[in-house]
């Protein structure tokens, strides 16, 4: 077990943004904790809109601090693009005013690790004298995906002539591989615009921040490293789930939905040993009522015993009769304690959207998965689960974009019955699971990393 290192008055004081959405939260507190166990002054920055559901103040080894994002405590945008918008109108003056704040104080600000979508903070930032580098939360893969984007050249050429895409480091990608804002801003202008506003200044970055490991994407990981400062520091996972050398470090702690954490847990308790498909599609994904009945009525004829997360705001799309005809088999709940769940012995497989921290999760622990992604990044990290790292089988969607009840139960059955590719993924499945633990164990690949980064960090502040 490793000692947290102790804190001196003057540690170097890093500011951490994140946007607040729970699949950005997640990974950049989990790298905030890391780096205050090495010792590091660590300011987790939480928007005033998530109100009561952050905690505040000194938790988990770091500081939890909210700052303006042109809400009221608890109050909650329509949509992504009216959030975005004015967010944008409120955190620059806010994040100037809290940087001013802790100049004046013992530790003051050395650095702003900020979510990578945000690339104007490295410019507020540099004006007021201060280092900084964005956090991606999603894959090195995806990212070179939206740099070739904007570059043109093979990528674009390969999109008009709708044929596959061959690139640098890269596997060979059909166009339902990529990214789906690649494809263009369809109804999200607002993401869009952030998605690829992450390069605008990326020279600038004195580190690029990954949370992914290089084990995991190597080529990938070497052709961005030619060009940038990048430093893979994941998998950001509970260090109990993973290294294990953070003792109190057991779960993420911050989370904008409530968990039915006992109901689920139970509940596994009463299953067979890895006879149980978890389904969860994340916290943003909002499956047509068409696709929600035929994935409702697909795991009712897979067999399997299923604990499936329905987010309440999608709760009226389950079909009526769904919960009582599939009593005996299934539990549907509103939000789970996930890391938990995939760690249980009962789950067998893991039906997932692949947002990035569920494929990792997943990854981390072992569990194989079927992967039905929606949008973004979702469809390249289904490419990368079922081909390059096989660990799991990837969904067919239908000529229509829908995903039939049977593909649903094929898929399932592939993964959770006996035969030899239920036995070929289990086997990939273990071995990334052990390097996925050793990347962030002592000496590891992402360990050496933070390591480096709180050295260099350090340092500076010795030379000053
Ligand atoms: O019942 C649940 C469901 C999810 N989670 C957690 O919520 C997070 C969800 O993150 P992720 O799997 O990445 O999905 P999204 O919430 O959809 O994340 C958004 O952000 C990710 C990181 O950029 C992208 O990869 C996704 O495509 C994007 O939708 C994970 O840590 C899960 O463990 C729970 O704790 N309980």
């Amino acid at each position: 077990m490793e000692m947290r290192k102790q804190r001196t008055g003057s540690a170097s004081h890093v500011l951490v943004l994140p946007l607040p959405i729970q699949g950005h939260i997640n990974p950049m507190l989990q790298f905030s904790k890391r780096l205050a166990s090495k010792g590091l002054k660590v300011t987790l920055l939480t928007p005033t809109s998530t109100g009561n559901s952050m905690p505040q103040g000194n938790v988990f080894s770091i500081n939890i601090e909210h700052i303006f994002d042109g809400y009221k405590e608890g109050e909650r945008a329509a949509t992504a693009d009216e959030y975005i918008e004015r967010f944008m109108g409120a955190v620059p003056l806010s994040l100037t005013e809290l940087i001013e704040k802790y100049s004046a104080t013992q530790t003051p600000v050395k650095f702003i690790i900020y979510d990578s979508i945000l690339p104007w903070v490295l410019d507020l930032a540099k004006s007021l004298g201060i280092e900084g580098g964005p956090f991606f939360t999603q894959t090195c893969a995806v990212t070179a995906l939206y740099y070739h984007k904007l570059q043109g050249g093979a990528l674009k050429t390969a999109m008009e002539e709708k044929s596959l895409v061959s690139l640098p480091s890269l596997p060979q990608l059909e166009l339902n591989d990529l990214p789906s804002l690649v494809h263009g801003p369809g109804s999200y202008p607002g993401v869009y615009g952030l998605i690829f506003s992450q390069f605008s200044n990326i020279d600038e970055a004195s580190w690029l921040l990954w949370n992914t490991f290089n084990e995991l994407e190597d080529e990938i990981v070497d052709w961005m490293a030619s060009k940038w400062p990048v430093k893979p520091i994941g998998p950001t996972i509970p260090s109990m789930f993973l290294d294990k050398r953070l003792e109190d470090d057991k779960e993420y702690g911050i989370s904008l939905f409530n968990p039915n954490s006992e109901t689920c847990m139970k509940w596994l308790d009463s299953k067979e040993p890895g006879s149980v498909v978890y389904v969860s599609f994340g916290s943003l994904a909002a499956l047509t009522d068409d696709q929600m009945a035929e994935l409702a009525w697909g795991l009712k004829r897979s067999n399997a015993h299923f604990l499936w997360v329905v987010r309440e705001s999608e709760k009226q799309k389950v079909p009526a009769n769904f919960a009582e005809e599939t009593a005996e088999m299934g539990l549907i709940v509103t939000w789970s304690p996930q890391l938990e769940v995939l760690a249980h012995k009962s789950v067998g497989c893991f039906m997932t959207h692949c947002g990035w921290n569920s494929t990792l999760e997943a990854l981390s622990l072992g569990v194989p998965m079927v992967a039905m992604p929606q949008w973004t990044d979702q469809p390249t990290n289904a490419k990368f689960v079922a081909d390059v790292w096989q660990v799991g089988v990837r969904i067919k969607v239908g000529e229509n974009g829908m995903v039939t009840r049977e593909e649903i139960e094929r898929c399932i059955t592939e993964v959770m019955m006996d035969g030899e590719r239920r036995d070929e993924i289990r086997t990939n499945s273990e071995k990334w699971k052990k390097l996925a633990i050793m990347a962030m164990d002592e000496g590891g690949s992402s360990d050496k990393n933070i390591e480096e980064f709180v050295a260099k960090l350090e340092s500076k502040q010795q030379l000053q």
